[in-house]
C-alpha cells in the first residue's frame, strides 16, 4: 500500500505520545507547552509537500548512483547566528562544494542545508558540571540557552516558536539566494570572495576558471542558460523535538497524506532510532523523505527492520541511511549492513556522515575532530560500497562558512594550540570554509576513481 493511501498512518499521528521518546526536554510547564503547540499549529508551513516529493525523487536518483547528496551545515544553529552574513557564507560554501563535486565527478549534486531548523541537540548526559556546579545540559536554542546559569538552562517552550521564526527567516533568505540570481553558475567566482585566500581557495579558482571557459564555449554555441540561474536547495534537521515536529505536520490537500512541513528532509538520530520508540513511529507516518543515522553498533537486522517500519512500500528515495561509524570502525561495521540490505533488493540511499564517529577531546580539552579521520571515514565508505557493489549516495557534514578553528588539520594545519584561536561551536566541531573545500576536492576524486 502506498503511504498516502493508508488513513491509519494519519490517524496515528499522535501515537508517539504513548511511546518512549528519548532526549526530550523536561518542559516545566505543561500548559505553556500546550499553548505553544496550539500557536505553532496555526503557523503557515515552512515547506510545501510537493517540494518534499521532488526531493524524494532526487534522493532516489542518488540511491541509484545518478546523483550525489551534499548535506551540510552547523552542528547546532543558534538564534544569534541566524544573520544574513552567516547564512550567505554557509550557502556559498555549500554551493562551492557542490560545484567542485559536480565538475570533478560529473554527477548532479543535490544541495541540502543542515539549516533552517537545526536548533535541537541530543546530548550524552542530561547534566553539565562546571567547577562543582551541575546544571541541565544545553539542548539547543529551541530548548534552552547556552549560558551556564540556572535560569538559562530551564527549557522554555516559547523557544520553539522562536525556532520556527528563525527557520522561516533563514529559509526565506536561502530561497532568495538560490532563486534570485545569487546562485547562478555564471557567478561561480563570486562565491569565493570574502573568504581568506588560501590553498583550497586557489584550487577552487582554477576549477571556476575551467567552468567559466566551458560556459563561454557553450554560450558561443548558442546554448540557453536559463537553467543556470536558479538552484534547488533543500532544508533539513534532526526531527528530535516531537513537540515541534507534530504541530508543523500538515495534511496535504492533494493526497491526504501527512507531511512534516518544518523541513524538506528530517532525520532520526543515532540516539533516538529505537524501533518501538516515538521518533521512528512519528516519522513512519509522514511522507517526507526521511533519514536515520546508523552508528557502529547497528546490525543488519536493525537496518532491515527500520526499512520495514519507515518504508514498507519500498518507495525509492523515501529512506536514507546516514552511516556514522568512525574511521576506525567503518571498514568492519559497514559491509555487513550493505551486504544484507543490498541482498534484500529494496531501495535505500546510503549517505556518509564522517563527523559523529570521529569526535575526540584534544589534549587542551577541546571537543574536536581530525580532518584526516573525517576523510578516512569517507574513503572507507567508498571502499565498503565498492566492495559490496552498493551505491555511495552522499555526504553529510557539519560545516560553517566561516574561518573557525574547531577541527584539527587541513592545509592550514590547525593544531591543538590553534583550536583556541576561533573555537565558536556550542556543541560539536565544524569544518571551516577551507577544510570544507579541501574535503570536496578529495571526495570528487573518490567519486571519480572507482
Ligand atoms: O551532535 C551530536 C550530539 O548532539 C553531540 O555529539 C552530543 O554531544 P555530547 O556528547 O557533548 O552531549
Ligand atoms: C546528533 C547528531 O548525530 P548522531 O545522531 O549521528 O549522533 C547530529 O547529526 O547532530
Amino acid at each position: 500500500m502506498s503511504i498516502e493511501a493508508d488513513p491509519t498512518l494519519v490517524e496515528g499521528l499522535d501515537a508517539w505520545r504513548s511511546m518512549a521518546a528519548r532526549q526530550q526536554p523536561s518542559w516545566p510547564d505543561a500548559e505553556a507547552l500546550a499553548d505553544v503547540s496550539q500557536r505553532l499549529g496555526a503557523m503557515p508551513p515552512l515547506v510545501f509537500a510537493g517540494e518534499a516529493d521532488v526531493l524524494t525523487a532526487r534522493l532516489a536518483a542518488a540511491g541509484r548512483g545518478e546523483a550525489f547528496l551534499l548535506q551540510g551545515g552547523d552542528c547546532a544553529e543558534t538564534f544569534a547566528e541566524a544573520t544574513a552574513d552567516n547564512i550567505r557564507n554557509k550557502v556559498k560554501t555549500i554551493l562551492q562544494m557542490a560545484v567542485v563535486l559536480t565538475y570533478g565527478a560529473s554527477l548532479p549534486v543535490i544541495k541540502m542545508g543542515r539549516m533552517a531548523g537545526q536548533y535541537a541537540k541530543p546530548r550524552s548526559s542530561d547534566d553539565e558540571t562546571r567547577d562543582g556546579v551541575t546544571l541541565p545540559a544545553y539542548r539547543g536554542d529551541a530548548v534552552n540557552a547556552h549560558a551556564f546559569t540556572p535560569g538559562s538552562r530551564v527549557p522554555d517552550p516559547e523557544r520553539l516558536l522562536e525556532a520556527y521564526h528563525r527557520s522561516s527567516a533563514t529559509l526565506n533568505l536561502i530561497r532568495a539566494f538560490t532563486t534570485g540570481g545569487f546562485a547562478d553558475l555564471r557567478r561561480v567566482h563570486e562565491w569565493n570572495r570574502g573568504f581568506l585566500a588560501n590553498k583550497a581557495y586557489a584550487r577552487y579558482e582554477e576549477t571556476a576558471g575551467e567552468i567559466d571557459r566551458a560556459i563561454r564555449f557553450m554560450a558561443a554555441c548558442g546554448a540557453d542558460f536559463d537553467a543556470l540561474r536558479t538552484v534547488e536547495f533543500f532544508s533539513s534537521h534532526e526531527a528530535l523535538l516531537l513537540d515541534y515536529e507534530r504541530p508543523l505536520t500538515r495534511i496535504d490537500s492533494r493526497t491526504g497524506a501527512a507531511y512534516d512541513c518544518s523541513a524538506h528532509f528530517l532525520w532520526i538520530g543515532e540516539r533516538t532510532r529505537q524501533l518501538d520508540g516515538a521518533h521512528v513511529d512519528f516519522l513512519s507516518r509522514v511522507r517526507n523523505p526521511v533519514g536515520v543515522k546508523l552508528g557502529p553498533s547497528t546490525s543488519a537486522d536493525d537496518a532491515l527492520a527500520l526499512m520495514d517500519k519507515l518504508n514498507p512500500s519500498d518507495v525509492p528515495g523515501r529512506l536514507t541511511f546516514i552511516t556514522r561509524m568512525g574511521a576506525g570502525r567503518i571498514r568492519d561495521a559497514l559491509p555487513p549492513l550493505l551486504e544484507k540490505v543490498t541482498a534484500s533488493g529494496r531501495p535505500v540511499t546510503w549517505v556518509c556522515d564522517p563527523m559523529h564517529g570521529n569526535t575526540i577531546t584534544s589534549a587542551s580539552g577541546y571537543k574536536t575532530r581530525r580532518l584526516e579521520d573525517v576523510l578516512d571515514e569517507v574513503r572507507g565508505f567508498f571502499e565498503s560500497h565498492r566492495g559490496v557493489g552498493s551505491v555511495p549516495g552522499g555526504l553529510h557534514v557539519e560545516l560553517t562558512g566561516d574561518d573557525v578553528t574547531e577541527v584539527l588539520g587541513g592545509s592550514e594545519e590547525i593544531d591543538d594550540a590553534g583550536l583556541a584561536r576561533r573555537y565558536e561551536t556550542l556543541v560539536d566541531p565544524r569544518l571551516n570554509h577551507q577544510q570544507s573545500l579541501e574535503m570536496a576536492f578529495q571526495v570528487a576524486d573518490m567519486i571519480r576513481r572507482p
